[in-house]
């Protein structure tokens, strides 16, 4: 069965501190979000896209990013909600009304402002989550990561079990509607998709990404996409 690909990008980009929303900003003449979305248009093992953005965007999206580039997969937009995890739920129930809720479907959910995520790796997550029913991409923490309270470290956790989370986060389609069931009301929003599964009780594995597939969320990180997109139109010219 192929896969679904939900896409949050209905975030304000706080961190970014431009007035355009970061998930807009051109990135060699394209929105950061066209990029995101081409990773995945008419990929094989892909069945339908659907763009999650800011409820009050959705005209623009379509105008600017939908009918500008064209995309043969993406089913429609879907508005977010305030965070991260609600746009994922509005995504979930829109899969449910247009009958993409198969128990075992895989559901890829892959962040808006992640433009470099390599697709070759898509075949080996899909496989993971056909096994496990649950797999996420990461990469192994390079620095040394503290814990920090009041300016005070508290602890320094060693660095051989740590990584780092990245998306495409993959899941069957019943893992992550019960995990998103199960949620606990007096829980703060999960920044991922994968704690919502791992604290429903599923072992969540994990795959092995890339350095490359940085998620945009400063203006340091578009400099930096900008470089990676060149060298590898580069070697592949
Ligand atoms: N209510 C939200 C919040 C975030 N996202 C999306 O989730 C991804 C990861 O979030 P992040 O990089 O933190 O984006 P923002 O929330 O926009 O950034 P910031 O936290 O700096 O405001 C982004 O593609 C973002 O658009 C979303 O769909 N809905
Ligand atoms: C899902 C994620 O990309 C994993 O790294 C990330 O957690 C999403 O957003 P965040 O709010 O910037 O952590």
């Amino acid at each position: 069965m192929k896969s679904i690909v939900l896409i949050p990008a209905a975030g304000s980009g706080r961190r970014m501190g431009t007035t355009t929303s970061k998930q807009y900003l051109e990135l060699q003449g394209k929105p950061l979000l066209a990029h995101t979305i081409a990773l995945f248009d008419q990929h094989p093992q892909v069945e339908a896209i659907y763009p999650i953005v800011p409820a009050d965007d959705r005209e623009y999206c379509q105008r600017e990013i939908l009918d500008r580039y064209q995309f043969k997969s993406v089913r429609r937009l879907i508005a977010g909600g305030s965070e991260r995890q609600d746009s994922v739920r509005n995504g979930l129930a829109a899969l449910i009304e247009d009958g993409y809720n198969q128990p075992r479907r895989p559901i890829l959910i892959h962040d808006g402002a992640r433009p470099l995520f390599n697709t070759d790796l898509l075949a080996a997550l899909l496989k993971s989550i056909d096994a496990n029913g649950a797999c996420i991409m990461a990469v192994p923490a390079k620095d040394t990561i503290k814990q920090v309270i009041q300016g005070q470290i508290v602890d320094s956790p060693s660095r051989d079990q740590l990584w780092q989370a990245q998306t495409p986060q993959g899941f069957h389609f019943e893992i992550l509607d019960k995990a998103f069931h199960l949620q606990a009301s007096d829980e703060g929003p999960s920044t991922d998709d994968a704690a919502l599964v791992a604290a429903a009780g599923y072992a969540v594995q994990v795959l092995a990404g890339e350095d490359r597939n940085i998620k945009i969320t400063t203006p340091a990180d578009l400099l930096i996409a900008a470089a990676l997109l060149d060298s590898y139109q580069e070697k592949s010219a």
